[in-house]
């Protein structure tokens, strides 16, 4: 398969890496459109097929299309784009917010995939949603599934509308827990730990604590309790998270996320 990935930032190169990764596509087969032009030159060191800063008719030579602009961005691509696009190839957006039916509209072209991946991408650890139009055919479907599994796992949504859901939850999920990591390691050196001392405590707190969420036989609530002897540290430090509303606080940071989302459909 060939594939065009138009912004080749985080997200476009940790899907580029991936495929590269499990053998799915040739470096040769990349077609790589960048326009920053610190990062082209750090482009060239992938040594794809092609690195170019604009999109010209040898994009039509490419089976896949990936959007990976932000969503900002996507109106000045979708000028270019639109006058070399070919009714065969597949649109795959992994922009926030932008709906199919916009993208459909500004390239008048109707195979679109919309998806929503995370940042463990990176690691083949990600998790991504996605939905498509009806006129992707399933063995189109079927391949980019594929690709997108080279990053992690995979959910085919049947409601588009849940992407923006998606994209508050597991989008930009990453920034929430790196968020509470960081306060944590902080307390740390309130509590007077070198930096490195606290990030170790707190680091191997996460990973350990990860796998129990999947492994031990219990509720949330339940591991919670294991946690927190009565009358001890942990009722302590939980009562003033409840007195600050974090559970709450965290619940409308997500919720505003989802509504960002919806608004970045409206330009
Ligand atoms: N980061 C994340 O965690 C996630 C991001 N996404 C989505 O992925 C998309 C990309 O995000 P991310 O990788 O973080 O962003 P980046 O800023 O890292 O990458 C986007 C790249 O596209 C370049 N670009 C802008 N306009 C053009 C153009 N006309 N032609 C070619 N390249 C262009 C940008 O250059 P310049 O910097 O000069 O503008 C930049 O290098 C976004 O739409 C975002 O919503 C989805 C899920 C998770
Ligand atoms: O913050 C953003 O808009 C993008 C989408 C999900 C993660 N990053």
């Amino acid at each position: 398969m060939k594939i065009a990935i138009i912004g080749c930032g985080n997200m476009g190169m940790a899907f580029a890496r991936a495929f590269l990764k499990f053998d799915l596509v040739k470096k040769e087969d990349f077609l790589l459109v960048e326009k920053s032009e610190d990062r082209t030159e750090k482009l060239s060191s992938f040594q794809p097929g092609v690195i170019t800063g604009v999109i010209s008719p040898q994009i039509s030579e490419y089976d896949l299309i990936i959007l990976s602009v932000k969503p900002q961005d996507f109106l000045s691509v979708s000028e270019s784009l639109r006058e070399v696009i070919t009714e065969k190839q597949v649109v795959l957006s992994i922009m926030a917010g932008i709906t199919i039916q916009i993208i459909q509209n500004a390239l008048n072209h109707k195979a679109v995939i919309r998806a929503m991946p995370n940042t463990p991408a990176m690691l083949g650890m990600g998790i991504t949603a996605y939905s498509a139009s009806p006129e992707v055919e399933m063995n189109q479907l079927r391949k980019v599934e594929n690709l997108i599994n080279a990053t992690g796992r995979s959910v085919f949504l049947e409601d588009e509308e849940q992407l923006n859901a998606v994209t508050a939850l597991s989008g930009s999920g990453p920034a929430y827990f790196f968020y509470v990591v960081k306060a944590m390691i902080e307390a740390g050196k309130k509590m007077g730990f070198e930096e490195s001392v606290a990030a170790l405590l707190v680091k191997q707190t996460m990973l350990g604590s990860f796998h129990l969420i999947n492994t031990a036989d219990k509720s949330l609530d339940e591991l919670i309790k294991a946690v927190a002897s009565k009358g001890g540290t942990t009722e302590a430090a939980l009562r003033q998270f409840e007195a600050g509303g974090l559970d709450e606080t965290l619940m409308d940071g997500i919720i505003a996320a989802q509504v960002r989302s919806r608004e970045l459909s409206e330009g």
